[in-house]
């Protein structure tokens, strides 16, 4: 074995991943907008779980050459690509999990918000078809925004009369991998040990990281605080920015949509104690849906948790984000209810 091969051995060994295959239950992955810059190092990432036995991969155009290239990858996942609307069915039949991070990215000076437009329509095409192929499977939304493209789903499946909230997942998870990451680099921590709580949803002020309750805890100034905050809630357009017209965060966002897949996933199996941060259908506060950590189990969502305890900055911070949130949770709603 060549140095750097133990050394990737190394690293996917440390994030819970590993080239041989695992005695896990056989598990589908469905990855739709499986082309895209998200959803060729997602698919990459899937293809190399222990957890995935059977990874289609749809797209508009352009799955043949993204599943002939990550099939060839010596793990477990037997890979297929699936092309065009009238392949759509067969690539989801049988999905246990579908992850979707299909859609336009955001170009400099845009809001996630813009992308509604066309980002709609798509999410609710998608999730009709998953509520017609395999209405049982849990769902991953990656599409933007976020806010509203998880309310959509929720509206197209609950009209097909297969909506159960416990399976549909607005994923935020690149939130609170940027704050466990500026969390880390401010204060010299080592950055695998630290966790960050990252509430609300997902764009702008409705990222709400909440540093009071972060571990390890160490005293920030009321400046830090505010500065990480604000990081945090701008991490997406500081990528967008950087990639100057050439997308959105494609790289960051499919290692966190792959912790989050194989979370899932670990609670399908029945694996005990598997937490994460999602928005999903929720109590927590006087809106529909809210991300806040969750437990993951055999039917997906088993427990939902409260804020905690909020410092007077973070209390703020939720009271400003409802109204944003309020207003894109019911644009999904209204969209998803015409014609
Ligand atoms: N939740 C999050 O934290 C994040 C979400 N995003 C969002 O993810 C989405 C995808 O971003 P990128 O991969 O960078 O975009 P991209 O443009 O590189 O890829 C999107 C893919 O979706 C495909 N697509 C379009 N319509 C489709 C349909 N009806 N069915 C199947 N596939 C379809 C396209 O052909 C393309 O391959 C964007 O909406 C972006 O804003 C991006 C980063 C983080
Ligand atoms: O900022 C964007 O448009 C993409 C995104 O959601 C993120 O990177 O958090």
């Amino acid at each position: 074995m060549n140095s750097l091969f133990r050394a990737g051995k190394q690293v996917l060994q440390a994030s819970g991943r590993a080239f041989s295959a695992a005695a896990n239950p056989d598990r589908k992955v469905v990855v739709l907008g499986a082309a895209g810059g998200i959803g060729q190092p997602l698919s990459l990432l899937m293809k190399i779980s222990p957890y995935v036995s059977e990874l289609a991969l749809y797209d508009i155009a352009g799955t043949p050459g993204v599943a002939a290239d990550v099939g060839h990858i010596n793990s477990k996942a037997k890979v297929k690509g699936y092309a065009g609307e009238e392949n759509l069915g067969e690539a989801l039949k049988g999905a246990d999990l579908v992850i979707i991070p299909a859609g336009v990215p955001r170009k400099p000076g845009m809001t996630r918000d813009d992308l509604f437009k066309i980002n709609a329509g798509i999410v609710k095409g998608l999730t009709k078809a998953i509520g017609e192929h395999c209405p049982g499977a849990l769902i991953n939304m990656i599409s933007n925004p976020v806010n509203s493209t998880v309310p959509i789903a929720a509206e197209t499946l609950k009209k097909l009369g297969v909506y159960n909230p416990s399976k549909l997942f607005g994923v935020t998870t690149l939130d609170v991998v940027r704050a466990r990451t500026f969390y880390a680099e401010k204060k010299n921590l080592n950055v695998a040990d630290v966790d960050v709580p990252v509430v609300g949803g997902h764009a702008g002020v409705t990222i709400l990281p909440l540093f009071s309750q972060a571990t390890p805890s160490v005293d920030l100034t009321p400046e830090e605080v505010d500065q990480l905050t604000k990081r945090t809630q701008d991490g997406g357009t500081e990528v967008v920015q950087a990639k100057a017209g050439k997308g959105s965060a494609t790289l960051s966002m499919a290692y966190a949509g792959a912790l989050f897949a194989d979370a899932c996933l670990r609670g399908l199996n029945g694996e005990a104690n598997v937490f994460e941060y999602s928005y999903v259908e929720s109590d927590v506060t006087e809106l529909p849906f809210f991300s806040s950590k969750i437990k993951l189990g055999s039917e997906g969502v088993e427990e939902i948790y409260g804020l905690g305890e909020l410092n007077d900055y973070e209390k703020a911070g939720v009271k400003a984000m409802i109204p944003e949130l309020s207003s894109s949770i019911e644009k999904g709603i209204k969209f998803a209810n015409e014609a």
